[in-house]
């Protein structure tokens, strides 16, 4: 088996807080250019699973690899640097930094893995002009709407070419017509090659954007719909440890300006 096709693989991963069995063995594998919902009741383990991915919190028992890096391997400097690097996390609540420019806030994520200003904030302007928010770049979080704070979180992901989109709850604090705009906006991103894991309680959301949902209960998987380990066939990870795809010149198909909100 191509074990590098693979963006994340979970083997058997229990994660107990105290007397509380968040999960129990969970394995779970997502190829490259992949888009898998995760689903389930509030309480059932989402967060956590998402958390052992990001590398934000460890199992207890099992392993949880991701871009073919063993996360359980690396020292806590060494998981936030693979972190920045290789994930990108968009969040219900965006968690901007209200004290940043909306551009600031998305270049600061490649100064932080060492890419000079000019550079950082070449390529935000770039990811802000294919996201259609090229006009809100010197505006503070809190005069953006919902959508376009999203937006700016989006860019903020996808700075350092990602090779794995993570998005908990991503239209969870939106309005219906930003929410659509967001899903939108992420199936482009898996269209070009991106791939995403969805944390969500909305099925619309799942089924939109997703080619394979997961549902967790109780901490364990207890069904899978749509085609396991589905992937696209599109550019994968070249190698451990490298950049995946990001999204290539020219930009988002069919994303014009008039698309934010
Ligand atoms: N840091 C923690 N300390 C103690 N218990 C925790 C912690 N994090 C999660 N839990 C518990 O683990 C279980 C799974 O929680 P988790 O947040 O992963 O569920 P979830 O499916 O994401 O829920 P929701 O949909 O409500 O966000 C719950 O019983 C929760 O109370």
């Amino acid at each position: 088996m191509n074990t590098q096709r693979h963006v994340v693989r979970l083997g058997d991963v229990h994660k107990e807080y105290g007397a509380t069995r968040a999960l129990d063995g969970v394995s779970l594998r997502v190829r490259a250019g992949d888009a898998v919902a995760v689903m389930g009741p509030s309480g059932c383990g989402k967060s956590t699973l998402l958390n052992m991915i990001a590398g934000l919190d460890r199992p207890t028992r099992g392993t949880v690899e991701v871009a073919g890096q063993d996360l359980g391997a690396m020292n806590e400097t060494e998981l936030a640097l693979f972190r920045r690097r290789h994930i990108g996390m968009i969040f219900q609540f965006f968690n901007l930094i209200e004290d940043l420019p909306a551009l600031d806030n998305a270049a600061l994520a490649a100064q932080l893995t060492g890419t000079p200003a000019r550079q950082a904030r070449d390529r935000a302007a770039e990811l802000f002009e294919e996201l259609g928010i090229a006009g809100r770049k010197d505006a503070y979080p809190a005069v953006l709407s919902g959508g376009e704070r999203q937006r700016v979180a989006v860019a903020r992901a996808l700075m350092n070419r990602p090779a794995l989109l993570l998005a908990d709850e991503p239209t969870g604090a939106l309005d219906s017509r930003s929410g659509e705009q967001v899903m939108d906006l992420l199936i482009d991103l898996n269209q070009i090659g991106q791939t995403l894991l969805i944390v969500t309680h909305d099925p619309g959301l799942a089924a939109r954007c997703a080619s394979r949902t997961v549902e967790l209960g109780d901490g364990r998987v207890v069904a899978e719909h749509g085609l396991p380990e589905h992937g696209l066939p599109g550019p994968g990870l070249p190698e451990p440890g490298l950049p995946g795809p990001g999204l290539p010149e020219p930009g988002l198909p069919e994303q014009s300006p008039e698309r934010a909100s």
